[in-house]
């Protein structure tokens, strides 16, 4: 595709509705089954989205996959991180030989991994690594723009195209997750115009950074939103100035399941950033969304109040790289099982169910 806002709007204008009518007989269906009526609480809402998803009502999630946006950031430069590129680097080739935590977090699930250089710094040659790096990390928002809108709206399509090929190799089922130093920086400053929120409420201590460190990263972010004046109507804008390669890229990849039909999970802080940012942008595309956990993040909950999700976790995780989003496979496929499996009232025979029927 096209890396301008024309292709952008037009993939968002193609995004389907999900099936209400499956999703309808899908409850009927469970209300069938032999346990009380609604007990298996959001565990039969999930089963009803993801036939209206698939368009059929028996859904199954088939091959999963992560998608792991990693990039660096300029404003690391600003001293509001705990360490720099190296370890953008690092984790992202460990993703590759199966030693980062979220490649054992999949495994376990029965999902693969797929670390996307959308804007590392350093140059990598491990293979495995899907290489569409847009620029060498962004430049440093307390000084400048952290990208272009060019930029910006390449990092959007670049999401929705790996959606699209990886759906093609058969995938149906998609993780969101990133890597990336800095990135908690750039999430609460786009939390912080989105959320129309001061940056003191919506920022961290990332990936453990000091009280020292914490204020000075308030008063970056205050700065950067105040200097680079985003215009919160004007999401690729936000995203651009203040955000991250990441993040734009994930922002697409919510996007893109939508367009292609295929769910899609949160992580954590950032791609719930992401996730609220895709939604501003294209607000069809919030039912092929789901929520996993709960960042500790102290926006986390925030972010996702402003999707109206409610996490199924609560871990007081702070990872990311899509760990939180890979374990929530297992409850999904966990409601599956129960809906394909439970029989009904009227094939088991068991005299105390019989004033239920
Ligand atoms: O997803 C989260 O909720 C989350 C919260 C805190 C930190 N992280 C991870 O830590 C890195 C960003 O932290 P920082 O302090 O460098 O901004 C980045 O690689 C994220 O994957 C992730
Ligand atoms: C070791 C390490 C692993 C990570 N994974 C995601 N962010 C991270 C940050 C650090 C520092």
């Amino acid at each position: 595709m096209e890396y301008t806002q024309n292709a952008l709007a037009e993939v968002i204008r193609q995004i389907p509705s999900p099936d209400k009518e499956i999703m309808d007989e899908i409850y009927r269906q469970w209300d069938k089954k032999a346990k009380p009526l609604g007990s298996l609480g959001r565990l039969e809402d999930i089963v009803a989205a993801l036939g209206g998803i698939y368009g059929t009502v028996h859904p199954s999630t088939g091959k999963k996959g992560v998608i792991v946006m990693a990039a660096d950031n300029g404003v690391v430069a600003e001293g509001v991180a705990q360490s720099d590129y190296h370890v953008t680097t690092q984790v992202t080739c460990n993703m590759t030989c199966q030693d980062a935590t979220v490649s054992i977090l999949a495994h376990m699930n029965g999902a693969q991994v797929f670390p996307v250089d959308i804007g590392m710094y350093e140059d990598v040659t491990c293979p495995g690594i899907i290489d569409r790096k847009i620029r060498h990390g962004t430049a440093n928002m307390a000084k400048e723009p952290a990208m272009t809108r060019e930029e910006t709206l390449a990092a959007i399509c670049t999401g929705i195209e790996i959606v699209a090929e990886l759906k093609e190799k058969g995938f149906c089922f998609f993780a969101t997750g990133e890597m990336g130093i800095g990135n908690t920086t750039t999430s609460s400053a786009v939390a912080s115009v989105l959320l129309d929120c001061p940056p003191e409420t919506v920022t961290g201590r990332g990936a453990g950074l000091s009280s020292e460190g914490l204020s000075k990263k308030i008063r970056t972010i205050k700065n950067a939103i105040h200097d680079r004046k985003p215009d919160p109507k004007d999401i690729v804008d936000v995203l651009g100035k203040v955000g991250g390669l990441d993040i734009a890229g994930l922002a697409g990849c919510f996007i893109g399941a939508a367009r292609w039909r295929v769910p899609i999970v949160i992580d954590g802080f950032i791609s719930s950033v992401a996730a609220l940012a895709a939604v501003r942008l294209a607000p069809t595309c919030r039912p092929y969304i789901f929520p996993s956990h709960c960042s500790a993040e102290p926006a986390g909950k925030m972010v996702l109040e402003a999707l109206g999700m409610e996490p199924y976790i609560y871990a007081g995780m702070y990872l990311g790289e899509g760990t939180g989003a890979v374990m929530a496979f297992h409850l999904f496929d966990t409601a599956l099982e129960a809906y394909n499996k439970i029989p009904e009232f009227e094939d088991v025979h068991i005299e105390a169910y019989e004033h239920l029927k």
